[in-house]
This record gives structure tokens, C-alpha cells and sequence, in this order.
């Protein structure tokens, strides 16, 4: 039974699910959603996902949304002793802590500030840049020291974090100022399994979208 991501390549959260089944050597049935023409508002998505979201993946009947939610699906079925996401307490709750960082905080504020510039022609809010640079901060803190965002390994919380990050490439958020991310980042691009094909391409995608939504 094949297993179903519905996804947009240039999606962050599409990319993290992508990095995760690389990572877990795991094919994934890849079926596009053409958020453009509503494609994920008709009531055969909606019954997959009556959040409507990208990415939605579907697993012999079963249906799960929130990318995060979907990596550590991924892992607890089919990456069993996984180190991507440890079963060690501790160590578990520090990818956790790491993943909820990036939907509550880090990317959240990303999305504030720069999709009204994108997808509503608003002009950059300053205030919301100063949240967007204290979340770095405090990434660049959770980093001071350690190869990989959660830990001595690459977790799912550096393959969440680095498709968020990375898309911080298509606006004027400069996150390679901060020492402990730019070499992060270097780090993860390196050792992230099939990382061109799971998150450059898509990124491609979504600069190329910036762009001409930015011309509009
Ligand atoms: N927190 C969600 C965010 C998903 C999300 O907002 N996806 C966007 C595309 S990047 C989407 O599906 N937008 C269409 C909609 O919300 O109707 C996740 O990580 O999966």
C-alpha cells in the first residue's frame, strides 16, 4: 500500500515531511495540490483534511496533517530505534521542545512579517523583523555548542527547522549574521540525507513564487 503526501514543493512544511521519509529511505506517493486553483478547498481534500492544509499524508486509510505531527508519524512507524527522533525521554522532549519552537515561534513570526509583504503587497513591519531577530536569537542559543539543534545527531528538529530557516533565503531576513546557525545550517545542508532534492528544489520553487508575487 503506497503512502500518500498531497504537497506543494514550495512549501516549508511540504520540505520537512520530504527531508523526513529521505532520511527514513522511505517512498513516498508524492500527489500535488494545486492550492492556486482551490484544489484544496473540494470536498474530496476536505474529507482527507477538512483543515485544508499541505501537507496531508495518507497511510493505508489513515489520514494525518500538521507537518510535525506527520515526521514523528513517519519515525514511531516506520523508523523504529530511529536516532532522528529518540526514544529516550529526555532527549525526545529536546526535539520536541526544538519543533514546537519552530511552528509556535520561529517560523510563526516569519510568516507574520513576511507573508502580508508577499501574498497582501503590505509594507515590512519593523516591530514584526525585531520578533522575527530575537527567535533567531534564541535558535543561535540553542545552538551555542552543539552540532545539531537538539542534540550530538541530526533529529527531526533539525530537518523541521532547516526547511523553515531556509526559506528565510527568499526575503531580506539575514539569518547567517547569527555564527551558530549560519554554521548549523552548513552542517544540515551536508548531512541531510538527499537535502537537494527534499528542500533545494523546493526552495527554488518558493523564491521563484516571492518573486513574482513581489513584481505584482
Ligand atoms: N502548521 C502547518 C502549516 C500548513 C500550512 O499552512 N500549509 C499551507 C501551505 S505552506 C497551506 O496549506 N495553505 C492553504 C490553506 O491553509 O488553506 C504544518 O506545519 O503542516
Amino acid at each position: 500500500m503506497p503512502i500518500d503526501l498531497y504537497y506543494v514543493p514550495g512549501s516549508a512544511p511540504c520540505r520537512a515531511v520530504l527531508l523526513t521519509a529521505k532520511a527514513l529511505n522511505l517512498n513516498l506517493n508524492l500527489k500535488l495540490v494545486d492550492l492556486h486553483h482551490g484544489e484544496h478547498l473540494k470536498p474530496e481534500y476536505i474529507k482527507l483534511n477538512p483543515q485544508h492544509t499541505v501537507p496531508t499524508l495518507v497511510d493505508d486509510g489513515f489520514s494525518i496533517w500538521e507537518s510535525r505531527a506527520i515526521i514523528t508519524y513517519l519515525v514511531n512507524k516506520y523508523g523504529k530505534g530511529s536516532s532522528l527522533y529518540p526514544e529516550e525521554p529526555k532527549a525526545r522532549a529536546l526535539v520536541d521542545q526544538r519543533l514546537y519552537f519552530d511552528i509556535g515561534t520561529l517560523y510563526q513570526r516569519f510568516a507574520d512579517y513576511f507573508y502580508p509583504q508577499v501574498f497582501g503587497g503590505a509594507p515590512a513591519d519593523k516591530d514584526k523583523l525585531a520578533k522575527i531577530e530575537d527567535a533567531l536569537q534564541l535558535l543561535n542559543t540553542f545552538l551555542e555548542g552543539q552540532k545539531f539543534c537538539a542534540g550530538p545527531t541530526l533529529t527531526l528538529a533539525d530537518l523541521s527547522l532547516v526547511a523553515s530557516v531556509s526559506s528565510f533565503e527568499a526575503s531580506d531576513v539575514d539569518f547567517k549574521k547569527y555564527p551558530n546557525i549560519k554554521r548549523w545550517y552548513e552542517t544540515v545542508k551536508s548531512s541531510a540525507p538527499g537535502y537537494l532534492e527534499a528542500n533545494e528544489k523546493g526552495l527554488d520553487a518558493f523564491k521563484g513564487l516571492v518573486n513574482s508575487m513581489m513584481k505584482k
